[in-house]
């Protein structure tokens, strides 16, 4: 997956992925009112609305971008009608040609990272026939709890041809408390970085590991360090956009080959219509809106990209 991940992104010259985070802040009012009078004001309603404003992203980006990043917490809020829409849209990308990063920062003693990476990359046999669950083609993984905590995903990761993103520096504002502590004079994110890229060594595609990192955004320095000791790491990049990262802080995360890193925008793709310079489109307009933000963030990257050579 990770080599059709690349050939994605070399085609489209998008190192973009679509953050599919929604929120019903955002949802635009004929979306909910219909979905609403379908299923009902509750928690179906509500599902149908997520599934019904992601299809209509999904339409009008699915040309220009390699991957969408669905972020499983906005779904799971809603119980089993939020998750139900979770998979429908994990489906539809699919269905749609995009390579689909599951966000749900999973992570845990081995025998339940077994089942977690099961339920999201892998299958069971039940009755000798094959199910899957939510069958994303990459997840994010905490790996706080240790080498035993990530074999698991490695082992499906490598049985399935699928793939993992590895925190390693987090873009939130106190990501330092922990991630940044010395030991041996060493920053702990580096220490991670370190093991990340070890993993990775071992499981390979043609030029990068299927073992990614996610290194944020709004730490370019840091950024800069992380490439340099994970070479032939795939390294996912949020932060852009909404919280403040800019497309020139980013040319570092990249490799001389112009790869090596896809950054991701949720908000500031999927709720373009709301943000200054998008006012044309309109609620109605939402999904053009988006298409827009991703020609604008495209351009953006690439004009820092060249400006640094
Ligand atoms: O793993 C992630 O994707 C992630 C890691 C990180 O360090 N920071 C971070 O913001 N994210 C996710 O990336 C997305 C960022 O959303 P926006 O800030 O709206 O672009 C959210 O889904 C976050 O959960």
């Amino acid at each position: 997956m990770i080599n059709r991940l690349v050939e994605k992104i070399e085609q489209m010259e998008a190192p973009i992925v679509v953050g599919l985070d929604p929120m019903l802040s955002y949802m635009p009012k004929h979306i909910l009112k219909k979905a609403y009078d379908e299923k009902g004001e509750n928690l179906e309603g509500v599902a149908e609305a997520i599934w019904q404003y992601n299809k209509g992203i999904i339409d009008a980006t699915y040309d220009l971008v390699p991957a969408v990043k669905p972020q499983i917490a906005m779904y799971e809020q809603f119980g089993l009608e939020g998750m139900s829409a979770f998979k429908r849209t994990v489906d539809y990308s699919k269905e749609k040609g995009l390579v689909v990063i599951g966000d749900v920062k999973r992570g845990d003693i081995g025998s339940t990272s077994e089942a977690y990476a099961t339920g999201h990359l892998g299958k069971v046999m039940i009755g000798g026939k094959e199910y899957r669950g939510f069958d994303e083609d990459f997840i994010t993984v905490n790996p706080y709890l240790g080498s035993d905590g990530i074999h698991p995903f490695i082992d499906v990761c490598k049985e399935e041809e699928k793939g993992l993103f590895i925190l390693v520096k987090t873009s939130n504002p106190s990501s330092g408390e922990f991630q940044d502590q010395l030991i041996d004079e060493k920053p702990l994110y580096e220490l991670v970085g370190k093991k990340v890229a070890e993993w990775g060594e071992l499981h390979m595609g043609s030029s990068y590991s299927y073992i990614g990192a996610v290194v944020g955004a709004t730490y370019p320095e840091m950024g800069k360090i992380l490439r340099k000791l994970m070479p032939r790491t795939y390294i996912l990049v949020p932060g852009y956009g909404a919280q403040g990262g800019k497309a020139e802080d980013l040319v570092h995360y990249f490799n001389k080959d112009g790869l090596g890193a896809i950054i991701n925008s949720s908000r500031g793709i999927i709720a373009a219509y709301k943000q200054k310079g998008y006012e044309k489109f309109g609620e109605e307009g939402y999904a053009d809106a988006s298409r827009q933000a991703v020609i604008d963030m495209r351009e953006d990257l690439r004009k820092a990209w060249m400006a640094s050579k």
